[in-house]
């Protein structure tokens, strides 16, 4: 699905340019893409979006009229890094947005000069958006991790600061199970090394320490999207599949869930780790966990590079206690593509890179055309979404709101975002505002310290606009006001 969201398309066929007439035969993509104007051309354009800056991150100060940060149609700027899929590109391009497209992540600085003046930001895996960078984003409303992880960005920081987190929450599992399935049977058949041998001319046929997968038990650590998955292919090739995961969960097919990653570990020959990157993950596998591990079993991370103590790996590959491991992630992986081992990394240290059957691969688990493509269609659909309709369904650090429709094609109907801290009080002061108008639907949620509302009015006139949002700005309540219409 590329197409401007449903309830877009209900949005009324207006002229955003600034002149104010009506044009029933414009493009309707282009015409929500016009949605955004300025306090300065609202008497010319019909159609226009308030967004408020937070002249603090903290929401503390109220920010002035003057803080107003204004959109003409093509004023909303977008940063993609990491080589975001075409996709979702096109998806954006074709809202009218200015959109920068760039194949590699930046370096800290370079990303704070690049963040400053942007409304939205795709990203992946590596990009880190941390408290002490999305503090200088001052502009930033929402922000696309085209990937499933999060952990790259401070969810709480945002979350406070009124900027909503989307990502992709299963379409790359898929093929993060089958790269798990094809590296188990390469590390069981020991076909990495048999090929880098060819490749340097040495004919090297054996069968010792080479086995079937059939009949071997798979340790599926963390059954979420991924491991659910990977544990319904390993049954089909006759593994017999055991998991661990926090949560009590449905077994797929036939196998079982066990009762610690300690049990999981004894009986399992090939251990494969799909949680996510949390405090309690960090070194999950470590000097401990591998002592637990079989003789001559295998090792498989394709989660994030902190879950494995990698020197420690090295011990056990070195004391022969492992038949083999494949890493797809690293504590600290590279911005881009390219030599990388004479850096001072320590991720790719020649011990790890000359070990016998250890398979390791650039972070490429979800790296396949399928994946990338419909990553880039959900998250682009998200944020446009978010960024005309500020609809957070599937919002990762945002309570989930959206209404029906729109109804602007009625004169003098508006929708009212409003993002604000979770305290006592404010519906009260919020409705006292909004009640001098006639409130069609309303809805509002909250998450942690954080609530939003949002509701759709009739009966305001374009005077009464600035004056309204103003109102709301003022609440010592607030996070972030936006106004459509
Ligand atoms: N290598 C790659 O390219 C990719 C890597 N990933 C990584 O894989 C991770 C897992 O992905 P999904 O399966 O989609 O996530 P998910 O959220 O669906 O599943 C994660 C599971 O881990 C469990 N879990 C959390 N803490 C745990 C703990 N301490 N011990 C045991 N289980 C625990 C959760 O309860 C959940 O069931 C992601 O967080 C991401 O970091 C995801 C996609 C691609
Ligand atoms: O989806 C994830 O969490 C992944 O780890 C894949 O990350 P990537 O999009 O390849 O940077």
């Amino acid at each position: 699905m590329t197409s401007t969201p449903s309830a877009a398309r209900e949005i009324p066929l207006r002229n955003g340019n600034g002149n104010g007439s009506t044009n029933p035969g414009e493009d309707l993509t282009r015409t929500v893409s016009s949605s955004f104007g300025t306090l300065d051309n609202l008497s010319k354009s019909p159609t226009a979006t308030f967004h408020s800056t937070p002249s603090s991150y903290g929401g503390h100060q109220k920010p002035s009229t003057k803080q107003l940060k204004p959109f003409h149609t093509e004023d909303i700027k977008i940063l993609l890094l990491e080589n975001v899929n075409k996709t979702g590109q096109e998806i954006l391009r074709k809202q009218g947005y200015q959109v920068e497209a760039l194949k590699s992540s930046l370096p800290e600085d370079q990303l704070i000069e690049k963040i400053r003046d942007v409304h939205v930001i795709g990203i992946r895996s590596k990009t880190q958006l941390t408290a002490s960078v999305l503090k200088h984003a001052k502009n930033l409303i929402v922000i696309g991790c085209f990937c499933i992880g999060t952990n790259q960005v401070d969810l709480k920081y945002a979350a406070e600061n009124g900027i909503c987190v989307f990502n992709s929450p299963f379409s790359n599992s898929r093929s993060v199970a089958e790269q798990m399935i094809g590296t188990i049977i390469m590390l069981a058949r020991q076909i990495g090394d048999r090929s880098n041998e060819l490749h340097q001319g040495i004919w090297n046929k054996v069968s010792a320490g080479c086995w079937e997968v059939r009949g071997k038990t798979l340790g599926i650590v963390g059954y979420g999207h991924v491991g659910s998955q990977l544990s319904v292919l390993a049954e089909s090739m006759g593994m017999k599949v055991i998991y661990f995961d926090v949560v009590n969960l449905m077994s797929m097919g036939t196998s079982s869930q066990v009762h610690s990653l300690d049990e999981l570990l004894k009986q399992a020959d090939f251990v494969t780790l799909h949680v996510p990157e949390i405090p309690e993950t960090r070194n999950m596998i470590s000097t401990h966990q591998l002592e637990q591990m079989k003789q001559g079993s295998y090792l498989l991370n394709a989660s994030r590079g902190s879950v494995v103590d990698i020197p420690a790996l090295i011990k056990a590959m070195q004391a022969g206690k492992l038949g083999g491991a494949a890493l797809d992630v690293y504590p600290n992986e590279p911005a881009g593509n390219g030599p990388h081992f004479n850096n001072d990394l320590n991720d790719f240290t020649e011990d790890l890179r000359k070990l016998k059957n250890v398979i390791l691969t650039p972070h490429i688990g979800g790296s396949t055309e399928e994946a990338q493509s419909a990553i880039g269609v959900e998250v682009a659909e998200s944020l446009l979404n978010y960024v005309n309709l500020g609809t957070t369904s599937g919002a990762v650090n945002m309570p989930e709101v959206s209404l029906r429709s729109l109804t602007l094609d009625e004169p003098n109907h508006l929708r009212v975002v409003y993002i604000h801290k979770n305290v006592p009080g404010v519906l009260r002061r919020v409705n006292e505002i909004l009640g001098d108008h006639n409130v069609d639907k309303q809805m509002t949620d909250s998450r942690g310290d954080v609530a939003y509302l949002m509701a759709d009015i009739s009966n305001v006139n374009i005077s009464e606009i600035k004056a309204l949002y103003q109102s709301l700005e003022d609440l010592g309540s607030r996070i972030r006001t936006r106004v459509l219409y």
